[in-house]
């Protein structure tokens, strides 16, 4: 197996940029969500919120109309653009220009919603996070990904990964496949698991961050809020996924103590990201 570079605190410490003392909304960032289907809103509150809460100025989150209510309810900060569907989105229309856009965590995989992701890739300029369903529309569909922003970040777990770059036999192989993928679609692929590593063409990076507390609904569609808005406050997408892993793993070694293994859910990686950013202040 190809060596991998350790994604520790020295190198985070290097790349994390403390926020300006003049700072205001307008200069954080404006970062997009589109997340969600009927049954699914969770999954768009949690990226939102997650989103929010790593440094960003103004987060859009763009739903069906199932989830207005729940969405301006559960998270008053965040705006919502709804779709004109009331249970999945059908066309992606958005009343700003995105600093960073974050996809995929719910959206499902109707028809109406695959060809809606299509017409957004086909206009989208703004840097750009990849996930869950819509990596899986985008896995029967790679010439897709001739789209996208080049370093567009892509956050599939095993499964997700399986159905993009196919079956693998060996761990080796695995690694040598998903770096072709990202050489070919000159994309960052951060492979989620334990640990999570990322992939940026040739490069590996394996993060020391994170405990099986993460196996939990909705954890990834919290690491897709973060990086998204990281990307949204400018880092470069290749210091953002690191940030954004390290981050995300260091909420859940932060809160063990406090919530054990069973009692962690997706919403203590958000409400631990406070402690985990302050780490980073040391
Ligand atoms: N509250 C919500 O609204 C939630 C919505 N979610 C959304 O639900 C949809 C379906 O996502 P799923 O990921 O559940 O479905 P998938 O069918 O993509 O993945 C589930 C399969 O992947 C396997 N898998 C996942 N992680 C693995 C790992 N680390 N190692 C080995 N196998 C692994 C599981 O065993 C299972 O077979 C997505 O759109 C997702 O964003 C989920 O994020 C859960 C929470
Ligand atoms: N045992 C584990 N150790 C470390 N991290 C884990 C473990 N299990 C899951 N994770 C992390 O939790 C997240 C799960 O993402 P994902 O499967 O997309 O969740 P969901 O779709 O439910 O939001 C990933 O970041 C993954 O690395
Ligand atoms: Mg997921």
């Amino acid at each position: 197996m190809k060596s991998s570079h350790l994604i520790t605190k020295e190198e985070i410490l290097k790349l994390y940029k403390p926020i300006d003392s003049k700072a205001h909304k307008g200069t954080q960032g404006h970062a997009v969500i589109i997340a969600g289907s009927y049954g699914k809103i969770g999954a768009a509150v949690l990226a939102s919120k997650s989103c929010l809460k790593s440094g960003c100025g103004l987060v859009t989150t763009f739903i069906p109309k199932c989830g207005y209510q729940i969405l301006q309810i559960s998270i008053p900060e965040v705006m919502t653009v709804t779709d004109e569907n009331t249970n999945f989105i059908t066309n992606i229309h958005l009343p700003l220009i995105p600093q960073a856009v974050g996809i995929g965590p719910g959206i499902g995989k109707e028809l109406g919603t695959q060809k809606a992701l299509f017409e957004f890739l086909r206009v989208n300029k703004a840097p750009l996070v990849l996930d869950a369903d819509a990596l899986n529309i985008i896995s029967e569909n790679l010439s897709w990904l001739e789209l996208v922003p080049e370093d567009t970040i892509l956050t599939p777990h095993p499964k997700e990964l399986e159905r993009l770059i196919g079956k693998w036999n060996s761990e080796a192989e695995k690694f040598q496949k998903t770096i072709a993928f990202s050489e070919k679609y000159k994309v960052i692929i951060v492979m989620k698991g334990a640990p999570t590593f990322i992939i940026n063409r040739t490069s590996v990076y394996e993060n020391t961050t994170g405990n099986a507390a993460l196996a939990t609904a909705g954890s990834g569609d919290t690491l897709t809020g973060i990086l998204t808005s990281l990307l949204a406050q400018g880092y470069e997408p290749k210091y953002a996924s690191k940030i954004g892993v390290y981050l995300h793993g260091l909420t859940a070694d932060l809160a063990l103590p406090k919530t054990g293994y069973e009692s962690f859910t997706a919403s203590t990686i958000i409400k631990y990201l406070g402690k985990a950013f302050l780490e980073l202040e040391n």
